[in-house]
Formats: C-alpha cells, sequence, structure tokens
C-alpha cells in the first residue's frame, strides 16, 4: 500500500493551489469558486465482511478492490471536485478519495491505507491491534480523525484494546464495518462508513469509538448482540455518544477526555496471558485449576448476576484464592448483558474474600483488553497493576453512582472543580455534583443565602438531599431559626420528616435552638413528634420545668409535647412546678 501522511495537509484550498504547477486539470485554477474547508482522515482497511466477495459459496476479503469501488460511488467519492482541485496529485495518491460536501461545509478528504492480508476479524490477533496503533501514532499528526475498517465479530475486542493502548488521546478514533458487503446492492457499509467519516472528520471526539447503524458508541463499552441484523452493536451500559439521524447529535455530556497536557502516544506492549473463563453450574474445580495454570497472569471471571458465584464451593473458592494469592489478577464481571457487579449477596462477597477484583459494569472484553494492557506495564508492580485494573482508565466502567441523572453542562462551579481533579466525563461530573451539592446547600442554609440556593437548584441539584450525616438543608436552617429560608425550602420540596443520622427531624432542631416561629411554620406543614421523642418527652419537659425554663416549656409544647405526659417518675411538669405564675402559665398552654 501506500504511505499516506507524508505530504502535510492543507486546511483550505488555497493553500493547495500555491503549491500546484503541474496540475493537469482542464479548468483554470483561477476560475475555480471559493473551496471549502477541508478535514482529512485516514481510513485503515483490515478487513472484515464490508470488503468481502463470495469465493467458493463463502464470504471472504477481495484485496486492492475496495478504493476502487468506492472511487464508482458519487456518495463516497466527489470525482469532479478531486479532477478540479487535482486531489491525486496533491496527495500523491490513487487511494485519496474526497466526499461530497458536508452539510456544514466541509470536505472530507480521505485516504485509504489497506493492509494485506485483509482479514476477516475472527483471524485478528494483538500483534493486528499493534499494527493498527503503530499506524495511527505514525500518522496522528496528519489526519484530523481516523476510521478502522474492522469485521464485525471482534470489533468490540479491538475497540477496547484500541482504547487503552491509544494514550492520550485528542482525535476521534473510529471502527466500522458491515453486515453486509459494500459491492452489494442492499448493503449497510456505504452508510456505515459515510457515517464514520463524516463525524470523524468534523468532531472532535477523543475516543475511541465504535460507529454502527446511525450510532456512535464509546468502543470499550460496546458488544457485538445479532449476527442477522444491521443493528449488530449494542452498548448496554453507556447510551451512545452520537446519534447520526436527520442530524448528528453529540452527547457531548457523555463524551470521555484525557484531561492531560501530556502527547499522544500508542502503547502497544500487550499480555497474551489473559483469559476469560464463564462459570456455568458445576463447574469443577479441575476445570478452574486448570485454567489458572501458570503462564496465565490475569482472568476474567464471568460471574452470575451482581457477580455472584457459588459460595457453597470451597473447593471452587479455594482455586481462586490459590490463583490471586500466587499473584493472577483475576476480575469479576458479570455474564448479563446490563447491570454492574456489586457486593449485595453473600455468593458475590466470597469472590472479593477469594482476591478477585469487582469489574464494575465492563463488559468482558473491555475487561480482557484492559487486563493484557495494564499486565504489560512492567515498570508497575502487582498492586499497582490492580489499582488501574479497579479504576476507570478509558470511561469503560463506571463510577458509582446513586441516582445520577441531571446535565450539568452549564454548572460552572462543578466543572470547574471536576477540571482540576481531571474528571471530565458526565457520570464522574454527577458523582462529584451529588456528592458536593448537599454540602453546598446546608451551607448556604446555614448562612441564610436564598440565592445561592437558588443557583444550586438551577443547576439540577435537589435541594432534599441530606449530606454525609443525612443533614439536610431544612435541618441546617431550622437550627439557624432562618424563617424565610424555611419557607423556601418548604415551598420548593423539602421535606420536614428528613432524619439525620442522629434521628433528628428540622423540628427537633428547631425545637432544640428555641426558634419559635420556625416551629410553628414546621408543625403547620405537618412537621411532628415521633412516637419514642413524645414518650421521651415528659423528663424533659419536667426537667425544663424544674428549672423554671418557661420558654423552653412552651416551644416544646407547640411542637406538640404533651405537658401532662409524665416524666421516668410519674410526675408531670405541671406537677413539678407546683404552684405560682408558671403553673398558671403551664395551664394556658397545655390547654391551648
Ligand atoms: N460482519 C463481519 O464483518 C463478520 C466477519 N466474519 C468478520 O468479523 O470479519
Amino acid at each position: 500500500y501506500g504511505e499516506p501522511g507524508k505530504s502535510q495537509a492543507p486546511l483550505v484550498y488555497p493553500c493547495r493551489r500555491r503549491k500546484l504547477s503541474s496540475c493537469n486539470s482542464v479548468e483554470s485554477l483561477e476560475t475555480l469558486t471559493p473551496p471549502a474547508a477541508e478535514a482529512r482522515v485516514l481510513v485503515i482497511n483490515t478487513g472484515g465482511t464490508i470488503g468481502m466477495t463470495l469465493h467458493d459459496n463463502v464470504l471472504a476479503p477481495k484485496a486492492n478492490a475496495f478504493v476502487q469501488s468506492l472511487r464508482k460511488l458519487p456518495i463516497l467519492h466527489d470525482e469532479t471536485y478531486a479532477q478540479q482541485t487535482c486531489l491525486y496529485n496533491y496527495y500523491g495518491s490513487e487511494n485519496t478519495l474526497v466526499l461530497p460536501m458536508s452539510k456544514n461545509n466541509k470536505r472530507i478528504v480521505y485516504t485509504i491505507l489497506e493492509y494485506s492480508p485483509l482479514l476477516d476479524s475472527s483471524n485478528m490477533t494483538t500483534d493486528d491491534w499493534g499494527r493498527i496503533g503503530k499506524d495511527i501514532e505514525k500518522n496522528y499528526e496528519n489526519y484530523d480523525g481516523f476510521v478502522i475498517l474492522h469485521g464485525t465479530d471482534t470489533m468490540a475486542y479491538t475497540a477496547s484494546a484500541l482504547s487503552f493502548m491509544c494514550e492520550h488521546l485528542g482525535k476521534p478514533i473510529i471502527l466500522t464495518g458491515a453486515q453486509v458487503p459494500i459491492y452489494e446492492m442492499r448493503n449497510d457499509g456505504r452508510g456505515n462508513l459515510l457515517g464514520a467519516l463524516l463525524i470523524a472528520g468534523q468532531f472532535v471526539i477523543p475516543e475511541v469509538c465504535l460507529y454502527f447503524y446511525n450510532k456512535l458508541y464509546r468502543g470499550n463499552r460496546v458488544t457485538k448482540v445479532d449476527a442477522g441484523s444491521f443493528n449488530a452493536f449494542s452498548s448496554p451500559n453507556l447510551a451512545p455518544l452520537a446519534t447520526a439521524e436527520v442530524d448528528v447529535t453529540i452527547n457531548w455530556d457523555t463524551v470521555w477526555r484525557a484531561n492531560t497536557t501530556a502527547k499522544f502516544q500508542v502503547s502497544t506492549e500487550l499480555n497474551r496471558n489473559v483469559g476469560l473463563l464463564r462459570l456455568f453450574p458445576g463447574i469443577t474445580a479441575a476445570t478452574v485449576r486448570a485454567f489458572l495454570q501458570p503462564p496465565m497472569e490475569g482472568v476474567v471471571l464471568e460471574t452470575y448476576g451482581s457477580g455472584n458465584a457459588p459460595d457453597n464451593r470451597p473447593d471452587l473458592l479455594e482455586e481462586l484464592k490459590k490463583a490471586t494469592d500466587s499473584g493472577v489478577i483475576i476480575i469479576n464481571c458479570t455474564q448479563c448483558l446490563r447491570g454492574t457487579v456489586s457486593t449485595s449477596y453473600a455468593t458475590g462477597k466470597v469472590l472479593i474474600d477469594a482476591g478477585l477484583i469487582a469489574g464494575g459494569d465492563m463488559t468482558p472484553e473491555a475487561a480482557l483488553s484492559k487486563l493484557s494492557y495494564v499486565l504489560a506495564k512492567k515498570e508497575l508492580d502487582l498492586e499497582a497493576k490492580k489499582k488501574l485494573m479497579s479504576q476507570n482508565l478509558r470511561g469503560e466502567m463506571s463510577a458509582d453512582l446513586a441516582g445520577a441523572k441531571l446535565c450539568l453542562s452549564d454548572s460552572r462551579f462543578i466543572q470547574v472543580i471536576a477540571k482540576s481533579l481531571s474528571i471530565s466525563c458526565k457520570e464522574e461530573l454527577e458523582a462529584i455534583r451529588d456528592a458536593l451539592t448537599p454540602p453546598l446547600a446546608c451551607a448556604a442554609a446555614k448562612i441564610g443565602d436564598i440565592e445561592a440556593l437558588e443557583a444550586l437548584k438551577d443547576m439540577g441539584s435537589n435541594l432534599c438531599l441530606g449530606d454525609y450525616d443525612g443533614r439536610t438543608p431544612l435541618h441546617i436552617a431550622a437550627c439557624e431559626g432562618h424563617l424565610k429560608l424555611v419557607q423556601y425550602l418548604l415551598s420548593h420540596g423539602a421535606t420536614v420528616y428528613a432524619k439525620d443520622r442522629y434521628g433528628d427531624t428540622p423540628l427537633c432542631n428547631a425545637v432544640r435552638f428555641r426558634h419559635k416561629e420556625v416551629v410553628k411554620l414546621l408543625r403547620k406543614t405537618g412537621a411532628h413528634f415521633s412516637r419514642d421523642k413524645l414518650e421521651e418527652a415528659g423528663t424533659e419537659l419536667c426537667s425544663l420545668a424544674a428549672s423554671g425554663d418557661l420558654e423552653g416549656l412552651e416551644i416544646w409544647s407547640l411542637a406538640g409535647a404533651d405537658l401532662n405526659r409524665p416524666g421516668y417518675d410519674g410526675q408531670t411538669a405541671i406537677e413539678v412546678v407546683g404552684c405560682g405564675e408558671t403553673y398558671s402559665t403551664l395551664i394556658t398552654l397545655s390547654t391551648s
């Protein structure tokens, strides 16, 4: 194949015009209409059904046919523009084609690098991933984006592996292919290639992605789910990065960014002593032992449901424990298509005890290639490798998020914090927001700052949420006696029934700090003491009565305590007081 990327890509056509002295275009250069901005994409054709033809009744890749065929397809190549702009002369390669003008007035010029031999992706190995990685690295600066044509059978593995191998990535790398060859009348290859080219050339999505059937996915989140449909891939635990419907819509909040100032590089070192082992009922300890024998260094154990394995099989668990003790890294991934590994069950906890690392919601493909990548890092010791395995390196696993749903795109404050923590994917932003906004809202409540609460609410924060101690802004406002703020919170969904970790409600807090008006407002909204609290109240009231604390008694009474309730020794507050002025006030309170 020709060596692409030797020449510097012009950003706009006038640069090329200056260079063209020997262009044999029939049209005068001076008469050309102003050119569109151009983007350059390198297409690496590794094989797969997209470029296959039938031989002896079976499909196999056909070499040196792909570019010629694309050149005849007007939706994939604009020959007039190529002639007018001396495309072939300029790029010095017959393998360079150009798309018709895009809706955004961009020309995508793409050069195809065809591998030899072209492979059915079932034949691909880690060496092929390395070759793709090296070619991207070599051509990185000459192109705006990269499209990898690949068979669908192992595309999810290659996409996952490349996502880890490509360190500090800043440009799009998009894998695509087809279920039906591009040479057939009805096929999905043309649409897939066109979509991948348009996205790679027009959007700076710095991820290894997979484009198929109008959707752009994060490459390490996909798995092939259908051998007979154009809709062959699923990304069960992450929404697509983009959808190509009438318009191409990029879900920018979800796009993963390397957040680094380091230069792009490809790490082609991969450890091949890794494997996938799927649990099944009745699997023998001998099978597991055999699988975990040296030279095995890393295993993805595909377990049941939320990461469970039999906890009544000490023989099996012992084999796993022996392996992890001897330094084999075992990652626990679920056999389920959707969902995550957790420790909800005893049958899941036994695997943690056996030394397994929870794989969260990683696909087995992602977990396997991550192991291969991490284990090859010679500078790291075993503990550092295990730590990397449990971390989210390229958006391959979700942070532990309880109910994070809202979009933070306009929340400057949280974004600044997230940036300084080098976190930028949507899930992690949301997790940060959920961790930070309750204390922030509490801090605003403490100083009675309604404006700050309003701002937090506007960026999608739920003002009912409690902090690490379950204390809500309403608790704090009740402690501080900020009546207006209590009112504001109540009219924005705050609940009077929230209990902090000590079991206290905002009403308890308002009583304790003696904010009469707040107590009244909370009572009006339905707040009440718990049964336990009411039972304890007798003793508390007696002690207030004994010290002649009328204000205290009044607050308790307003909060719903019964002044006639006896304390621990059977006496009521009224009886403790005996007679006199306090007595008559108490009688009034108890009957009002
Ligand atoms: N649709 C395909 O591309 C399947 C083919 N066997 C491959 O993976 O190369």
